[in-house]
């Protein structure tokens, strides 16, 4: 077993270290096999093997290492990493991402491997369970040389935080944020540890190893303070952007639809420019997106907000879209640029599940008899969102699994069932109003925004439209008392996830 040896030199990492994980007894280690992480893994073990001595409560450790499958030694490092806890007797795992799948071609593959990394392991946390990284000071540094480079304001000059929590939920420690490298590297070769050098990170194509490499020596020569000092530097940037936080959080609130995410924008009219790119930014952070640049934020007024009335702007960010409708604004999956082609899929009612295309999710049939349920309001649409159901992490995340039921009069025996997406001619009749009109009028007037309204499965029984699910029945639809059956249908939705059927519902119950 490894003891502890808590010489001087050593105390003050172990003090960081303890420092960071008081409260938290369930650890899992993202572990690359590199110096930092292999000093961090040593640590740990340390501290867990002799948590009395450290008045720590005992804690429960693992560490899993991401085979991203780039290099070709991820297999040797994965080995070595399976070693090297073995020795300590720590579980560890290995998880292989895929940074080559078509859908990821054009994209920065650095960026690509961080992001599906810490998506796997954030999906991988255990209830209670709290991710730990490597990162020292040395990295922040390099954090905030980049963020200057891409023109980030305060909130990006913050870098990253020692204790910070994603989506609300995954909570991730850098116990090592206040330990410069040089302190790292003395620990490592005192305890003699075993880790191994990653050949990309001399490759100086790469921003970071350019700073690292080229740019940063030369400063701490000159001044060897200078990982501290630029540490401070974030710490006060992060307390102003907490304190902004705060300051701003009631106007926030009033902006944000919880429901969609959506931010209505005509207020930020009437504030400074400061104050209205501070709540833009605020959104997006909101949202769990990078942080933008200023000019990105700018562009957001000026080419999203500022557009023609009649205009439908839309401007990319990443790999999300930046839309508007009416007075409010719209970060949207990239997919949802073009509307869908019109598209007609029979259902076989053999089967109660019906699969739809293009991820939009299922739908589900459920026969009873209006004895046995009777809604309120036979033409009454729920809604709720089943967060049981979500496992990623992405800027969708809480607005990704939406369920929405209705219920309509059950089809005939002659009548065959079918699921047409894109526009219908005619007039239509809908529950709550006397006037047919047309479907484009009905969208807008529920308040649909375009890029949904291709994507609605609208429920036929032979050539008759029962109901546009989850937004509105026709009179066609309707369970009249000489009924003895109705359907409820469901449709569970994977990737759109708009409770845009609000004011809908509402419509319906009143
Ligand atoms: N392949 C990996 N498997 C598990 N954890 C890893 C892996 N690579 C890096 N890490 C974790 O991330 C920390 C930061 O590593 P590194 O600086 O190399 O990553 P990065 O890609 O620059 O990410 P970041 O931008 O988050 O710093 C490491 O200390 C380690 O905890």
């Amino acid at each position: 077993m490894i003891t502890t040896n808590t010489s001087s030199e050593n105390w003050d990492l172990y003090r960081k270290v303890t420092h960071c994980l008081v409260g938290h007894t369930r650890l899992l280690l993202s572990y690359s096999g590199g110096l930092d992480s292999t000093v961090l893994l040593d640590i740990l073990t340390r501290l867990k093997n002799n948590s009395d001595h450290f008045t720590l409560s005992p804690f429960m450790l693992r560490a899993i290492y991401i085979h991203h499958g780039i290099s070709n030694y991820s297999d040797e490092w994965a080995s070595h990493c399976f070693n090297q806890c073995k020795i300590r007797g720590i579980p560890f795992s290995v998880i292989h991402i895929n940074c080559y799948n078509t859908e990821n071609k054009q994209r920065n593959i650095e960026a690509l491997a961080r992001n599906l990394r810490y998506k796997k392991l954030y999906n991988r946390l255990n209830s209670k369970e709290i991710l730990l990284t490597a990162h020292h000071m040395n990295d922040q540094v390099e954090s905030l040389f980049l963020a200057l480079k891409r023109g980030s304001g305060p909130s990006g000059l913050s870098g990253m935080s020692k204790n910070a929590l994603y989506a609300n939920k995954y909570r991730l420690l850098r116990p090592l944020l206040d330990c410069s490298r040089e302190q790292l590297e003395i620990y490592a070769y005192k305890k003699k540890l075993v880790w191994i050098e990653d050949d990309t990170n001399t490759d100086t194509r790469f921003d970071r190893n350019f700073l690292r490499i080229k740019i940063l020596p030369s400063i701490y020569q000159r001044w060897p303070c200078f990982n501290q000092v630029v540490a401070r530097t974030a710490q006060l940037c992060r307390d102003q952007e907490n304190l902004l936080n705060e300051l701003l959080s009631e106007s926030f609130q009033k902006l944000i639809d919880e429901s969609d995410g959506s931010l209505l924008f005509i207020p930020l009219f009437q504030y400074s420019i400061p104050k209205r790119q501070a709540l833009l930014r605020r959104w997006l952070s909101h949202l769990s997106m990078k942080m933008p640049s200023y000019q990105l934020i700018n562009r957001i007024w000026k080419e999203v907000v500022l557009s023609r009335k009649d205009a439908t702007p839309i401007l990319q960010l990443d790999k999300y879209l930046c839309r508007r409708f009416r007075e409010k604004l719209y970060i949207l999956p990239v997919n949802m640029r073009c509307s869908l082609n019109r598209i007609e899929l029979s259902w076989n009612i053999i089967h109660n599940v019906f699969i739809l295309p293009y991820n939009l999710g299922k739908l589900i049939y459920q026969p009873l008899s209006i004895n046995e349920h009777v809604p309120k309001n036979p033409f009454d649409l729920h809604l709720n969102i089943d967060s049981s159901l979500n496992t990623s992490h992405d800027v969708f995340e809480k607005y990704k699994k939406v369920l929405t039921h209705c219920f309509v009069r059950s089809p005939k025996s002659d009548e065959k069932i079918s699921i047409i997406f894109g526009n219908i001619d005619g007039l239509l009749y809908i529950l709550g109003r006397n006037r047919g009109r047309h479907l484009k009028k009905i969208w807008q007037e529920l308040g649909v925004p375009p890029w949904l309204r291709s994507r609605i499965p609208l429920l036929f029984y032979n050539k008759t439209l029962i109901t546009a699910i989850g937004v509105f029945i026709t009179q066609n639809g309707k369970i009249t008392s000489k009924e003895n059956t109705l359907w409820k249908i469901s449709w569970l939705q994977d990737i759109i996830s708009y409770k845009i059927f609000k004011n809908s519902v509402r419509y319906h119950l009143e």
